[in-house]
């Protein structure tokens, strides 16, 4: 059988490869580690970041609960080494949220959580307890800061005690360099005039730090906040029970509130509505054991605003106003009170507004409820008519029906002590 042979192609030569051949690879190559890199940064970071707070977190309330209030402690470059200084809870930011604190603003420090920074009050002590935490990359423990709203609460529990910081400013209107460290002083002031803590001094103050923008910035986000809350810890097992836990004054007043003043029923509300509860916030702005804490928890609520005299449109502002009154002398600060008629007086002076003249003053306008907002409104009005400057509106329950959104278009910011959702009601 005859075989038949293919004819072998000649040899190609080989084709030498050239320098622009080999850069492009390095340039290539060097461009994935960038994204490589760039991708560790925004999700890896991240992804160990959570799991390294989450240990801290777990090592820091084991080590608190066998060791109690007194446990013994050491620290290493500033990081306790049996877990951390404290626990951040931000509400706002969901029931599972909780992040280490501890000492310095290393980066270190940083990519476990918030840092403290050094030289600024402790937790709960006079003065302003600043700390800081990224808004990208390690765990982003501030990402969502600029959901945070006056009146929003930030815990911040200790070996010792759990702290509550209730929220003065809005983070979108505070927008500073890095250079402005006016913003952790013992006492912030803004040096442009802008937003601030209340210039009072001896108040104990929180001010939140992070990135203004999601990618590389030096410009800071700030949001200040106060003292509303301290609740000792419990002593831990075998040891002496020489502080025990003790309800704040605001839980004991929604406590109250929700004992005390929530009626179930078809009822007519004065704006005319009809609803299926009604608040009778009377019954605690009257009562011997309430009306102290609606003084020191409304005092609280509006420690962010600055004012001499309080009062509302008469009648149920007029004990929370008093109550606020008492409350301020008790702390020996001097606050006055005053009582907006429904209608002006037809005899007598003929006043309006009765009480020490508000004139060319700062004034908080209370109410105990709100439903429709008419009624502080009502104030609000007869106020600036009298030549008052109204810092804000404060109530004790919000019924959640619209009552923020009309004081707010009326140009005061709104804050109450309590919402529907702490009183356990719908919307009805
Ligand atoms: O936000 P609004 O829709 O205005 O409703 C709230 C108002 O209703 C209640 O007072 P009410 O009118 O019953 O009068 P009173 O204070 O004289 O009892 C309450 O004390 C508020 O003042
Ligand atoms: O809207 C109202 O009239 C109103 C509601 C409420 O819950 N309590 C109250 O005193 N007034």
């Amino acid at each position: 059988m005859a075989t038949q042979t293919v004819a072998r192609p000649p040899a190609q030569p080989k084709r030498r490869r050239g320098a622009a051949f080999w850069l492009g690879i390095a340039l290539i190559l060097a461009g994935l580690a960038v994204l490589a890199y760039v991708a560790w940064q925004f999700f890896g970071t991240n992804v160990v970041a959570h799991q390294k707070q989450q240990k801290i977190v777990e090592r820091t309330e084991s080590a608190w609960r066998s060791q109690g209030t007194a446990g013994a402690s050491g620290t290493a470059q500033g990081v306790e080494l049996d877990g951390a200084q404290a626990l951040v809870r931000i509400p706002r930011f969901g029931k599972k949220y909780v992040m280490p604190v501890q000492a310095g603003v290393s980066e270190a420090v940083l990519a476990e959580g918030f840092g403290h920074f050094p030289g600024t009050a402790d937790p709960g002590q006079v003065g302003n307890y600043a700390i800081a935490a990224h808004r990208v990359t390690h765990g982003e423990p501030l990402r969502d800061m600029p959901r945070l709203r006056p009146g929003d609460t930030v815990v911040v529990e200790t070996r010792k005690a759990t702290y509550t910081y209730r929220l003065d400013t809005d983070p979108d209107k505070l927008i500073v360099t890095f250079a402005d460290v006016w913003v952790i002083d013992r006492l912030p002031t803004n040096p442009r005039g802008g937003v601030q803590p209340a210039q009072r001094p001896g108040q104990k103050l929180i001010t939140l730090t992070t990135c203004a923008e999601l990618f590389h910035t030096d410009n800071r986000m700030i949001v200040f906040g106060h003292l509303v809350g301290t609740t000792p810890a419990d002593p831990g097992p075998g040891r002496p029970a020489t502080r025990v836990a003790r309800m704040s004054d605001r839980d004991a007043l929604l406590d109250q509130v929700r004992t005390k003043a929530v009626v179930h029923g078809r009822v007519t509300l004065s704006s005319g509505k009809e609803a299926d509860y009604y608040v009778d916030l009377r019954r605690i702005t009257l009562d011997a054991q309430a009306a102290p804490l609606v003084g020191r928890v409304m005092l609280d609520l509006t420690a962010g605003w600055e004012y001499d005299a309080v009062g509302g449109l008469t009648l149920g502002a007029d004990p929370v106003a008093t109550a606020m009154l008492h409350a301020a002398a008790q702390q020996g600060r001097s606050l006055d009170a005053f009582v907006v008629r429904k209608e002006e007086k037809a005899h007598g002076l003929q006043r309006r507004v009765e009480g020490p003249d508000v004139r060319g003053r700062r004034v908080l306008a209370v109410e105990d409820t709100s439903t429709t907002g008419g009624s502080v409104l009502t104030a609000v009005q007869a106020l600036r008519e009298a030549g008052a400057e109204v810092v804000g509106v404060a109530v004790i329950v919000d019924r959640s029906t619209g009552a923020k959104e009309k004081v707010e278009a009326a140009g005061c910011d709104y804050l109450a002590a309590f919402g529907l959702d702490e009183l356990g009601q719908s919307q009805t």
